[in-house]
């Protein structure tokens, strides 16, 4: 895909120090195309959530630019930049405002000056697809962490910006609610929306990027598909990420050095390559 879609943000060499003088980023380059979804990666403290937090316009770089659509983000503001780059962070109670949760999920679009009709259309849309409608009159901090984050993700979705980041979507969630912030995942490939992920969750990125970012230290240290970097053990020890499982049953089939020639991203992968090996067709 290298090449055809436009770069929706760009990141060119950015250093980011902290007011104290901690540099937690060192000259990172990276660029977002439209429509793709792409994985953050790296170990605690790599610079993932500060990468991020220039998406928006959160924090400004030391050194370097970084554009949304083609705009430098030092010249806009953060409201601005958050029509077209809504972020889910980490950590929920950053994000929650408002009495109930049906008022939180409003919030963003009264501002944005949208009718009630649409509004309610909107809240009601978002808060099904994450399982939430039922709590729609309670406070959200009567929610579960789980439900709290749930609730930021229908937030933004409900204000339909272009690009979604999202920091950690799937912490804290059992399968079941798993399973819903994966079927979030499909509709906005469907919606064709751009999204990053930050995620330490090798599992969930097997079947949802385009492409994984490696972080440590501050720096991009690989890109490239996730059946690449995902069998690449020495990045991931870099990193601090176990491989996902299906790469450590190929490991211990193969070999480290067939590792590369046996990139398998499912079960159903091996298992059609073990058959077409043996050659039963049955
Ligand atoms: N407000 C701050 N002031 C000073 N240093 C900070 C601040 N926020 C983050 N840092 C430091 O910057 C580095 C990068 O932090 P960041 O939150 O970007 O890492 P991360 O990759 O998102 O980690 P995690 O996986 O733990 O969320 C860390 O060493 C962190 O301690």
């Amino acid at each position: 895909m290298k090449g055809v879609e436009e770069a929706i943000i760009e990141v060119k060499d950015v250093y980011y120090a902290y007011p104290g003088g901690y540099e937690a980023l060192r000259g990172v380059t990276l660029e977002v195309r439209r429509g793709e979804f792409i994985a953050i990666m790296g170990e605690n403290g790599a610079g993932k959530t500060t990468l991020i937090k220039h998406f928006n316009g959160i924090l400004k770089p030391s050194k370097g630019t970084v554009k949304v659509k083609g705009i430098d983000t030092r010249t806009k503001s953060v409201a601005e930049l958050s029509r077209i780059v809504g972020i889910v962070f980490q950590n929920p109670d950053h994000q929650l405002f408002e009495e109930t949760v049906y008022d939180e999920v409003a919030f963003a679009l009264r501002n944005f000056g949208y009718s009630e009709d649409v509004i309610e259309r909107r809240v009601a849309w978002a808060l099904n697809i994450l399982d939430l409608q039922r709590y729609k009159d309670r406070s959200p901090y009567s929610l579960s962490v789980g439900e709290k984050r749930r609730l930021a993700l229908a937030s933004v979705l409900a204000y339909d910006p272009e690009v979604l980041v999202l920091d950690e979507p799937t912490a804290g969630q059992d399968y079941l609610q798993k399973e819903k912030i994966s079927q979030t995942m499909n509709l906005l490939r469907l919606m064709g929306k751009t999204v990053v992920i930050v995620t330490h969750d090798v599992e969930f990125v097997t079947s949802y990027v385009d492409r994984i970012v490696v972080m440590s230290g501050g720096k991009v240290i690989a890109e490239g598909q996730p059946r690449k970097i995902l069998a690449n053990y020495a990045v991931l020890r870099k990193a601090n990420l176990v491989p996902p499982q299906i790469v450590r049953v190929a490991r211990a089939l193969y070999g480290k050095s067939l590792l590369e020639r046996y990139d398998y991203l499912s079960p159903e992968e091996l298992f059609n390559d073990l058959r077409r090996i043996m050659g039963n067709t049955r």
